[in-house]
């Protein structure tokens, strides 16, 4: 240590300010370094502690500020508008002023440059501070500070609410909106007692009365206020979230302030910018256009008013706030079509064409178009199906009416996310799919799916379908192993999800259609589903552009009628009302050229720009 000794008495104390800190330290931990080696006592937590970074960054800040406050800018002159006066003087003393001193003259008498000059005498004295007059020397000691706060009122309100103590009659800040005029003054915080409005003793009145008085009050308002001594800290920062349900504030009385409440709707994403009240939080709607938040209420209240909602209810949500939880007549369709319909297609399914099922381009076969497939889901929708199927699962049962967000970007390394469409029937959903594939299936790829029905003749295991027996089918079913599956006339269908991840193994997008009851199956860490809603365009564009257009109907094909139309709109209308939180991406499938554009770029968007995904599917194991 001797050496060390021997460098710190070298150093001038007076002159250590001006000394390169950093290069000091490192002298100190190389010696320090030196004497770990010479097993010293103590050295080893001396050591660790000149290394540590904090340390490190301090001193730089130190010599930072002491660099700043070295090279800070003085003033060339601490009174130049006392000697613009004297110019001017002289300058009028001239008998015959040259044309150089007539333009300085009149320049000098410029009201922006003699404000300038002020602005500069300001700032170079630093004469900004405002006198305050001496404390009274009789100050009694119980005497309570006060703080006097002045804001000019613009167009805006003032960002805060207030609340009376019943029991004391006392006035207090109640809140103080983030962002608000209030928040940004820095001076009103929640819990501060409110003495005077503008010269007016509050002690006792009705908030109400408070707010008419501010009402009244134009320009600068002034409360007198004797601040909250232990102000809560809000230490939840940084916490994004997507609404699972809509809330209105004017449609729920238990709000505290409704003009500072905010309205949002199921699948917005929201940041939660202030938690301290464990009932009422404060957000903003992103992407965000004001800077001041708003009134919603905590994830816990809002699970009591929806549970209470629920109760009050006969089973309809469409009021404060909408749920999920009905969705029994999802996708239902017209049970006597599929009754008349149910003997043909019986028949007609062992007339299957070959060719219209064994697409191939490129030497790839695209699966998963088969008809079975999608009929047996329409059973499903239906309700007709019997057995092993899945209960529809309500959404609102998958997440709480907050679901945590989070940023995430997939690394160019890590295998797609799965793409799933999602739309009414006969919108267009497979349409846009065979046709994604088909332009590129070197990219895109489908799963191929299971199924417990004979093979024909013409299919290849494997190819078409992979070919089960029941009792491995429903094994499978009871391993969770599927997607979605279904029954249809005592054979069953499936999408597993080991199908999937082979096809995003294999390095391709995989593209798949779902019903809205798969939504949980790929909604997860896995497969970090992107779910992109297909979306009937209006009525009248949607009948136009379907003028050519067939409608498969189980065995046959048609030209869509009209009832066809108003069954796709509606059946869209409820999608989106009940799952419409947890769609990534919307296209309206007008034109279908254009529709696929559009569904390109953003398959390409969601893999390749940083999207909002739930937090579960990026924290730790041990934290979800
Ligand atoms: N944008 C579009 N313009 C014109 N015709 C379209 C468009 N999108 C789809 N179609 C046609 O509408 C019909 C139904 O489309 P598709 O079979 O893809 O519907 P779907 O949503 O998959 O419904 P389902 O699952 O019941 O078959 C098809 O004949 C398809 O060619």
């Amino acid at each position: 240590m001797k050496p060390a000794m021997e460098n710190r008495a070298k150093v001038d104390p007076l002159s250590v300010e001006d000394e390169d800190l950093v290069q000091i330290l490192s002298h100190v931990v190389q010696e320090v370094k030196d004497s770990v080696g010479r097993d010293i006592n103590g050295t080893y937590v001396l050591h660790g502690l000149l290394n540590t970074p904090w340390l490190q960054s301090l001193l730089k800040v130190y010599e930072c500020l002491q660099q700043y406050l070295r090279n800070s800018a003085t003033p060339y002159l601490p009174y130049a508008s006392g000697l613009t006066l004297e110019i001017l003087s002289d300058l009028r003393a001239l008998p015959y002023p040259s044309y150089e001193a007539r333009e300085l003259y009149c320049l000098l008498m410029e009201p922006h440059m003699q404000a300038l000059l002020s602005a500069h005498d300001v700032v170079g004295l630093k004469d900004y501070e405002p006198v305050l007059p001496p404390l009274p020397e009789d100050l009694a000691n119980n005497e309570e500070a006060m703080r006097i706060v002045c804001m000019v009122k613009n167009n805006q309100p003032l960002g805060a609410t207030i609340r009376r103590d019943e029991m004391t009659g006392e006035i207090y800040v109640a809140r103080v909106i983030h962002g608000g005029l209030a928040d940004r003054s820095g001076l009103l915080h929640a819990g501060d007692r409110l003495v005077e409005v503008n010269g007016h003793p509050v002690f006792g009145l009705e908030p109400e009365q408070i707010i008419k008085i501010l009402a009244h009050s134009h320009g600068t308002v002034m409360f007198k206020v004797v601040p909250i001594t232990d102000r809560p800290i809000n230490n939840k920062t940084m916490l994004f979230v997507r609404a699972m349900v809509d809330y209105n504030p004017h449609q729920d009385p238990g709000i505290p302030c409704v003009d500072a409440g905010m309205a949002f709707r199921k699948g917005n994403l929201l940041e939660i910018v202030d938690q301290t009240d464990a009932l009422w939080w404060q957000a903003k709607k992103l992407p965000c256009s004001s800077t001041c938040a708003g009134l919603i209420p905590s994830a816990c209240m809002l699970k009591r008013k929806l549970k209470e909602f629920w109760w009050s209810q006969p089973h309809t949500c469409n009021k404060i706030l909408s749920t999920v939880d009905e969705e029994d007549d999802m996708m239902a369709i017209d049970v006597s079509i599929v009754e008349t319909d149910e003997e043909a297609f019986e028949s007609e399914e062992l007339k299957e064409d070959e060719s219209e099922f064994s697409t191939s381009v490129d030497g790839i076969y695209l699966a998963g178009f088969r008809r079975s497939l999608r009929v047996c889901r329409r059973r499903r929708a239906q309700g007709g199906v019997s057995g092993l199927i899945r209960p529809l699962c309500c959404s609102s049962s998958l997440t709480g009416p907050y679901e945590e967000v989070v940023r995430y970007q997939r690394h160019p390394e890590d295998t797609h996310r799965l793409i799933a469409l999602l739309g009414p029937s006969g919108v267009g959903v497979n349409e846009l799919r065979r046709k994604l594939i088909e332009i590129n299936p070197r990219t895109f790829l489908g799963p191929t799916p299971h199924t417990t029905r004979p093979r024909k003749m013409y299919e290849e295991p494997r190819r078409e379908y992979h070919f089960l027996s029941r009792d491995q089918f429903e094994n499978m079913v009871h391993n969770n192993r599927f997607v979605e599956y279904g029954e249809f006339r005592g054979h069953l269908y499936g999408t597993s999800v080991d199908t999937v991840k082979d096809v995003l193994a294999a390095g391709k997008i995989c593209i798949i259609d779902i019903d809205p009851y798969a939504i949980a199956s790929v909604r997860t860490p896995e497969l970090k589903a992107y779910i992109i809603y297909i979306k009937p365009p209006p009525l009248a564009q949607m009948k136009r552009t379907r003028i050519n257009a067939q409608v498969t109907n189980y065995c046959s094909s048609r030209p869509f009628k009209d009832e066809d139309f108003y069954e796709i709109e509606e059946a869209g209308c409820r999608m989106e009302q009940h799952y419409g939180q947890f769609f990534d991406h919307v296209i309206v499938n007008d034109g279908l050229q254009s529709s696929c554009v559009r569904l390109m770029a953003a398959v390409r968007r969601a893999q390749e720009e940083p999207q909002w995904v739930p937090a579960s599917w990026i924290k730790p194991a041990e934290e979800t």
